[in-house]
């Protein structure tokens, strides 16, 4: 590979083009400091497109995505309580679900950890946040309910589930790989006591798992999976499961940390791979200037490892990250106590400066 890299930024709507701008000022300053030549590129999609081009992913933001060697993608979507706005109607469905699916992006990993210079943070009791909680969910992220027929006619709502084996199969060897160079653990999460989807995942897991001997997996329902994710939730190390019930368990993970605004993710694709926080737009905070640019920071470092194979640069960001939160520094939902805030643009300020000392020293 070149030294010369093309990322797409799309930031999208709400919070995002706050965030993602801290994050491209972060991945910047490593290209100054390791001499690589990252070009960005810029491109509208949610309800930023739509109010341009009357479509929430524009054939041009494809096109361009198509010519960048990995994407950088902030959120989209309007107000919970404006959904039937045209700008805002299917805007996540057309497009960051359309991005999805046209790049093939099947295998999603969101990490999930507890911070331990913020443990007041999590609501969860001192006992279970001291017992330590580093994992990986690995999501299935084009096929399942999201992406069945959906229809309503004459009353009546149809949106169905469907898997093959081998789209259960590609996420499902993933994660026993994911486990194999981790603590060698896996846990598939699904709903087999009612749907045949998840007795599907079931057979093709166990198929998968005889090429890794080495690891060991059980089968946990998706109701339990989400109470046993708050009640101990170091037993879990990589974590595997269907889009939608990857959808919920994220989320709820993110109770562990604390906040969305720690939480980035992965998408890999076969060519292209696109990185984004879990959260939303968070339309209640945006345009203030306070959201956290954490995840999105971090969704930058998963760039660097998963598209470059750049592994000091993106742990140069992560240790920067956690050094900054070590120093006391925080945004307003990191914190209940309010004198030591900051808003998106001072923690990626501390972020860069951060990169260049640790990259110095
Ligand atoms: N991938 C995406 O683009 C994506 C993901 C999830 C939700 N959405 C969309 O976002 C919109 C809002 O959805 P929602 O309110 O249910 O979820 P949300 O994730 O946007 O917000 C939930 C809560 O978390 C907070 N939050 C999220 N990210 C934060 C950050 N970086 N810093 C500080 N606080 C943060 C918000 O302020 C809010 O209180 C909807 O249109 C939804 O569909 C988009
Ligand atoms: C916006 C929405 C379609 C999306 C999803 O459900 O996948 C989001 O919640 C996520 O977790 O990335
Ligand atoms: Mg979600």
């Amino acid at each position: 590979m070149s030294n010369s890299y093309k990322i797409a930024v799309l930031p999208g709507d709400g919070i995002g083009p706050e965030v993602c701008a801290e994050a491209v000022r972060v991945l910047q300053t490593i290209s100054e400091l390791f001499k690589h030549d990252f070009q960005f590129h810029h491109a509208l999609c949610g309800g930023a497109a739509y109010t341009e081009h009357k479509n929430h992913l524009p054939q041009s933001t494809i096109d361009l995505v198509k010519q960048c060697d990995a994407v950088l993608f902030g959120s989209v979507g309007g107000p919970t309580d404006a959904q039937e706005d045209p700008k805002w109607k299917d805007a996540e469905k057309n497009c960051i679900l359309g991005l999805r699916k046209n790049f093939n992006l099947a295998v999603n990993i969101r990490p999930a950890k507890i911070y331990s210079m913020l443990p007041d943070l999590s609501p969860l009791k001192p006992t279970i946040v001291q017992a330590g909680v580093d994992m990986v969910i690995v999501r299935e992220l084009i096929s399942g309910i999201y992406f069945g027929e959906h229809s309503t006619k004459d009353g009546v709502a149809r949106d169905v589930m469907i898997y093959s084996e081998e789209e259960i199969r590609v996420p499902v060897k993933f994660a026993f790989e994911t486990a194999r160079n981790r603590s060698k653990r896996l846990t598939v999460v699904d709903k087999a006591n009612v749907l045949d989807c998840s007795r599907l995942w079931r057979k093709v897991t166990k198929e998968v798992a005889a090429s890794y001997p080495d690891v060991a997996f059980d089968f946990m329902y998706i109701d339990n999976a989400v109470m046993q994710l708050i009640k101990n939730p170091s037993q879990f190390d990589v974590i595997v499961t269907g889009n939608m019930f990857g959808d919920i368990l994220s989320d709820a993970a993110s109770v562990l940390p604390g906040s969305l605004g720690l939480m980035p993710s992965a998408s890999l694709g076969e060519k292209i791979h696109l990185f984004e926080p879990i959260g939303g737009s968070a339309p209640d905070i945006a345009g203030k200037g306070i959201a956290n640019p954490i995840a999105q920071i971090l969704s930058g470092a998963l760039l660097l490892r998963y598209s470059f194979k750049m592994e000091k640069e993106a742990a140069l960001i992560e240790k920067a990250v956690n050094a900054v939160l070590e120093s006391g520094l925080r945004t307003g939902d990191l914190t209940r106590d309010r004198s030591n805030v900051v808003g998106s643009k001072a923690m990626g300020d501390a972020i860069v400066h951060q990169i260049q000392t640790l990259y110095r020293a």
